[in-house]
């Protein structure tokens, strides 16, 4: 996937305004690469995965999937949302399912399921497949709304902030269980996080986004050995060292974003 020259603003007043949120964005990634998204609040984090999953459209530059410019949505890519965004009227079985309906996958019902199956074991909500998500723990809905976005095999995968909502404990947990599911599957995956520390712990490479109107600040590779959900990784040196080195990059851009947004002198 490739983003070149990519611009995108928002309409304001009703037309009248107009809202830089990315500025001149140039991004390589590969396939199966995993890349972590981080930058202060506003940056255009979410308006980033947005223009990749073809749901918001720049007004400059473009974005290619495997060599083709993106023109909308498509089952090459699927969505894990901060909120799970599951259909409460639909349980376990058939929220998995709808990623099958919604990116029109042609299966035969006993392909369908068999791969729903799958996936059902594959994120642990076995003994849980009739469960209605109101019956579900937080950490247990995103499962399903991993499922759902993973079940249809898409190439891309772009989580916007996916364990957000979620508490500490479960939050490791969870970054354990979606390091292993990709082992499995080799998705590309496109993540945005607040945490450095998930960052580090689940990304190839994290990109850095500046303050608005967000740019690709720097590029940060993290060649640590996986599975990274070791204590020997997260306690090594080199853990430690790509940790701070990110966290001074963001912390100066959290400055500045200060700055900007503060009371004139
Ligand atoms: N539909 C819209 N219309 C106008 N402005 C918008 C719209 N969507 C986002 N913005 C603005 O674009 C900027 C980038 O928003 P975006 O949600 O991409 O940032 P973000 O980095 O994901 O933020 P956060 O970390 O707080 O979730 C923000 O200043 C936001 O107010």
């Amino acid at each position: 996937m490739s983003i070149s020259g990519m611009t995108v603003a928002y309409e304001t007043d009703g037309g009248a305004g107009r809202f830089v949120a990315l500025r001149d964005v140039d991004l390589e990634i590969r396939a199966g690469e995993f890349i972590a998204v981080v930058g202060p609040s506003g940056c255009g984090k979410t308006t980033l995965i947005s223009t990749i999953a073809g749901i918001v459209k720049p007004c400059q530059g473009e974005v290619r999937v495997g060599g083709k410019p993106v023109v909308g949505p498509g089952p090459d890519r699927a969505m894990v949302f901060q909120n799970y965004a599951l259909m409460p009227w639909r349980t376990v079985v058939a929220n998995i399912r709808f990623g099958l309906e919604f990116q029109g996958r042609k299966l035969s019902k006993s392909e369908a399921d068999a791969r729903i199956e799958r996936f059902i074991d594959l994120v642990g909500l076995r003994g849980f497949e009739k469960r209605y998500p109101y019956q579900l723990s937080g950490g247990m809905q995103q499962r399903v709304g991993i499922a759902r976005a993973l079940v249809g095999e898409p190439a891309i995968l772009l989580a916007d902030e996916p364990f957000g909502a979620v508490d500490a404990m479960t939050r490791e947990a969870m970054q354990g269980e979606l390091e292993r599911i990709l082992a499995a599957t080799g998705q590309t995956v496109v993540l945005i996080t607040h945490s450095i520390d998930e960052a580090i712990t689940l990304a190839d490479r994290v990109v850095v986004v500046s303050h608005r109107p967000g740019t690709v600040l720097e590029v940060v590779d993290v060649p640590l050995p996986r599975p990274r959900m070791d204590d020997a990784v997260r306690g090594s040196a080199e853990y430690a060292r790509l940790r701070e080195y990110t966290w001074n990059l963001l912390k100066g851009e959290a400055l500045g974003a200060h700055e900007q947004s503060g009371p004139a002198a």
